[in-house]
């Protein structure tokens, strides 16, 4: 196991010195300063798990400020560290005011060893359940993006059931995956699917979409920074391949990793090391990592656009989702799922598909697969008057009559907005219809909208489309 850092910050040689030697006999890694300059410099350039620290480094001053400001400026570089600081005996006042400046714990000189080590050990556990509880509330941040993590994967057809018993019987392996499929066809339901049925079910599923990230924060995206780092890292910020520790790392439309940044992602899936940015730590990568693409990878690695060594690390095994017109017997049962969850959230009563409609649903060609139906029986449930959805509340019924007109562009020609949306109503709805007229093509879909790849995605994400 990796050494703890401890810096041992005091003006006197002599007890640096002895303090040096306790804590290597206990295993620890140790780094000495003398002077304030010296704390300021170190506590900015190296991580620490604690630091023992002197209030005074003046022979003539017994104060204490310098050791208060210390407190401050080491608390500002690592929130996280834990500090102990040494008073001299009966400065009971000096102590209570540095524990209120953000110091952990104190001891007062002359120290007894045994006590010494025993504050060192409990500050360091500390610091490791703050570190855990940083780490879980960016993950609660993650998780709550993906409510739908764990709900029914719909496989009635032949080839999607197929399809999902080869997943499943992955699953349970350390097998990479790649999983293509066209835009909406279930990609990221999938790989959730597999990781709720593998032996890392218990951890964490991270989910990083890579057309999201702006090509200058993909390092920090993925592997952290500290604070400091460059100038918008105002505190330490765990990565993704981090917060995956021991679960599944699910990197979607990998086909936008940019090719500088391919090398960096294959290094660390080689070595399963990584630092921070800014950082010099080395952290060990325990993931499990799934892809999805619409793209064809081995084309791309063709044309130049992508590294052949990294498809061969990240493909351990493929598995193709179908198409939704592909797969006829699950239209009505993922019908009759949306149905049941948009009648719940518009709290409407009972509701179903009459006759017409099923077939309207079952005679359309789903181009933005279940993502569409999705979005198709949503408006149909706002629409719908009754308890029976009809065939015109779908506003597919110009397909199935003229045989193939293009719903989305009726659904574009009869635009209007409430007088009660939000712009953030709008916008939504505006990039849905785009998204239809261009049949999910998120590329041609941003351009239309004049909007950058990434600008794209982050709203994406934001309406959680
Ligand atoms: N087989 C299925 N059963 C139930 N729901 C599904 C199924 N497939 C997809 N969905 C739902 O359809 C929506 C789109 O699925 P998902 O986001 O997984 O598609 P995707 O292929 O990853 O899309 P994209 O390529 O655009 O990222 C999600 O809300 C998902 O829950």
């Amino acid at each position: 196991m990796e050494k703890r850092q401890i810096l041992i910050a005091d003006d006197d040689a002599a007890i640096v010195a002895a303090l040096d030697i306790l804590c290597d006999g206990k295993g620890y890694a140790t780094t000495t300063a003398n002077s304030v300059e010296q704390v300021n410099y170190l506590v900015k350039k190296q991580d620490f798990d604690l630091v023992l620290l002197d209030m005074n480094f003046q022979l003539d001053t017994t104060s204490g400020a310098e050791g208060l400001a210390l407190i401050e400026s080491i608390r500002n570089a690592q929130p996280l560290c834990a500090i102990v600081v040494m008073t001299g005996w009966s400065s009971v006042e000096l102590s209570v005011e540095a524990m209120q400046l953000g110091a952990n714990d104190f001891i007062e000189k002359p120290w007894e060893n045994e006590r010494l080590l025993s504050i060192i050990a409990n500050q360091l556990k500390l610091k490791d359940s703050r570190s855990q509880s940083e780490k879980l509330a960016q993950h609660n941040q993650l998780l709550q993006k993906s409510s739908s993590d764990n709900q029914d994967y719909i496989a009635q057809a032949p080839s999607s059931s197929q399809m999902l018993n080869t997943a499943l019987q992955v699953a349970q392996s350390e097998l990479s995956i790649v999983i293509y499929g066209d835009n909406g066809t279930g990609k990221s339901l999938l790989a959730k699917k597999i990781h709720h049925m593998s032996s890392r079910a218990e951890q964490a599923f991270v989910s990083v979409n890579m057309g999201a990230i702006p090509e200058s924060l993909f390092e920090s995206e993925m592997f952290g920074h500290v604070k400091g780092a460059f100038t918008d890292a105002k505190a330490d910020r765990a990565g993704r391949f981090e917060l995956a520790d021991k679960g599944t790392l699910f990197l979607d439309e990998i086909a936008n990793i940019p090719l500088s940044q391919q090398a960096k992602l294959l290094r660390v899936l080689e070595s399963k090391e990584f630092e921070r940015v800014g950082g010099n730590k080395t952290q060990i990568a325990d993931v499990r990592v799934i892809c999805a693409t619409n793209a064809d990878l081995t084309a791309l690695v063709e044309q130049g656009k992508f590294r052949r060594d990294l498809l061969f690390r990240l493909a351990g095994i493929d598995i193709t989702v179908p198409a939704l017109k592909q797969r006829q017997h699950d239209i009505l049962p993922l019908a009759q799922q949306c149905l049941q969850k948009w009648v719940n959230k518009y709290q409407k009563s009972q509701i179903q598909f009459s006759v017409l409609a099923e077939q309207a649903l079952l005679a359309y060609d789903w181009p933005g697969n279940v993502r569409e139906l999705q979005h198709c029986i949503e408006r149909a449930v706002v629409l719908c008057q009754g308890e029976t959805i009809e065939p015109s509340d779908l506003r597919l019924t110009l397909d199935v009559v003229s045989g193939g007109a293009d719903a989305s562009e009726h659904a574009q020609n009869n635009t209007t907005f409430d007088s009660d949306m939000t712009l953030d109503d709008i916008e939504k709805q505006v990039i849905i219809q785009r998204l239809d007229k261009y049949k999910g093509n998120a590329i041609e879909t941003a351009k239309s909208l004049g909007l950058s790849r990434s600008a794209f995605y982050r709203r994406l994400e934001k309406y959680q489309l």
